[in-house]
């Protein structure tokens, strides 16, 4: 018995079983393994009429013979172009999208596609020249949801030979032939020949690699499952090494698989830059990566947020709640009891008004011996850089400032020691 119906046999599935025919060489083949393989098994043959070479319909009709020479049922799917560019991948997304809505009509957990061994050194060549991840390199995978391709370790030859020796006819594409036609076609006309000329076994060579790189991989991942949580509860416990690594699985995880190269290398900088404790990196689509000192986080781009204007500032009277912050906010001169949070302010003789007003880049909080940069402040505990324009100060002229209202609700007060806090004391309540 052939080799490749023996392949097929060890596999079990429920029925029916999806198999997706084009008519050419390969499908064809699979089709006829399918059948001979797995007698008792519904088939049921998807097809897409994609209309663009005059054959297409002629290539449908063939498919449909074959439907009826193996008993199997038939759906065969049109797929009308409007685009003028990109049509390959349209194409194809258009197919598994298809095949995806098949399996749920028919209730099937099985997809069979005929992509065999030349089919993924072309797509490893492929991925390799256009650049992007290394587990790309590892090619199609041989199981994917419900997608399977069992004739991935056969070559063109080997199905040729096959569909020789079983009298099968199947529909040839031109446009498979035609180097100018696509990347593949000049990898699978041009390339390979001219690598298989410098070496016989470099098909085979490229395909070991796929594989120790999917090993690789393997290993790799089962490392980085065991640093995924520590990344989210503290990036720094990650060992530097692994960070990069854990990221990308981290960004994979949530969605993001087509993370560049450079994003990862801007991401990288972004962790490991000391004097930016937080910041963040476009991701592209509204997407960023932030870093917040520890914790890192994926935000949806923010809506250019409203610059406070910076002279906007809010008169305190005495003793008249003021609902500029979340909580309504009193300035009072009476002893305050029975408040949540109350802060004694020093003598301030002559002073009626007090001002809160958004905090500017020259003011500073009177510490013990000096002063501090209201900026410094912020950075200090830890504001988030697009959180700080939230903050306030509140001033008994412009330039004597009280204190600072940080934007996560908590006060820190200027220790200035000529003021004495007497019988002239005031109460910041709310
Ligand atoms: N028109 C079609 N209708 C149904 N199935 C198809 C069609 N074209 C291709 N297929 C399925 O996809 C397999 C791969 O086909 P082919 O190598 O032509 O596609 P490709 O465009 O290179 O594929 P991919 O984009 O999936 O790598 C075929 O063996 C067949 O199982």
């Amino acid at each position: 018995m052939s080799k490749i119906i023996e392949t097929l046999k060890k596999y079990h599935w429920d029925t029916p079983v999806i198999i997706a025919v084009s008519g050419g060489i390969d499908s064809v083949v699979l089709l006829d393994a399918l059948y001979q393989s797995h007698p008792q098994q519904t088939i049921v043959i998807a097809h897409v009429n994609y209309h663009l070479r005059a054959e297409s319909d002629g290539d449908a009709a063939f498919v449909a013979q074959l439907a009826e020479k193996y008993q199997a049922q038939l759906v065969i799917k049109d797929f009308h172009n409007q685009a003028s560019s990109g049509i390959e991948g349209r194409a194809r997304d258009f197919r598994y999208k298809f095949f995806e809505e098949l399996a749920q009509q028919y209730h099937s957990q099985t997809v069979l596609v005929a992509h065999h061994a030349d089919d993924q050194v072309e797509t490893i060549l492929l991925n390799l020249i256009r650049g992007g991840q290394l587990n790309q390199l590892t090619g199609m995978s041989a199981v994917r949801d419900k997608v399977l391709r069992p004739f991935l370790n056969y070559y063109r030859q080997d199905l040729f030979d096959y569909a020789q020796e079983h009298h099968l006819s199947w529909r040839e594409d031109e446009t498979n032939f035609d180097p100018s036609y696509t990347a593949r076609n000049a990898i699978r006309q041009n390339i390979l020949p001219a690598l298989s000329a410098l070496n016989s076994g470099a098909k085979r060579h490229i395909l070991d690699f796929a594989n120790q790189i999917a090993r690789q991989e393997q290993l790799m991942n089962q490392q980085i499952q065991l640093f995924l949580p520590q990344l989210e509860e503290d990036w720094t416990k990650v060992p530097e090494d692994w960070l990069n690594p854990t990221l990308k699985r981290w960004l994979t995880d949530k969605g993001f698989y087509r993370v560049k190269n450079q994003q990862l290398i801007a991401i990288d900088h972004l962790l490991k830059n000391r004097q930016k404790p937080s910041g963040y990196i476009d991701l592209g689509g509204d997407w960023q990566f932030h870093k917040i000192y520890q914790k890192i986080c994926l935000k949806k781009k923010a809506k250019k947020p409203k610059k406070p204007q910076e002279n906007l500032s809010v008169m305190l009277e005495l003793n008249q709640w003021n609902f500029l912050t979340d909580k309504p906010l009193c300035w009072s001169n009476q002893q305050p009891e029975g408040y949540e949070h109350v802060i004694k302010l020093p003598g301030l003789p002559g002073v009626n008004h007090l001002f809160l007003r958004p905090f500017r880049s020259a003011d500073r909080l009177v510490i013990k011996g000096g002063s501090k940069a209201v900026r410094r402040v912020l950075i200090d505990a830890k504001i988030p850089l697009e959180n700080r324009h939230h903050a306030l100060v509140l001033t008994a002229n412009d330039n004597k400032i009280l204190g600072l209202r940080l934007p996560n609700g908590k006060w820190q007060m200027s220790q200035d020691s000529s003021a004495q806090a007497n019988q002239d004391s005031t109460w910041l309540v709310w």
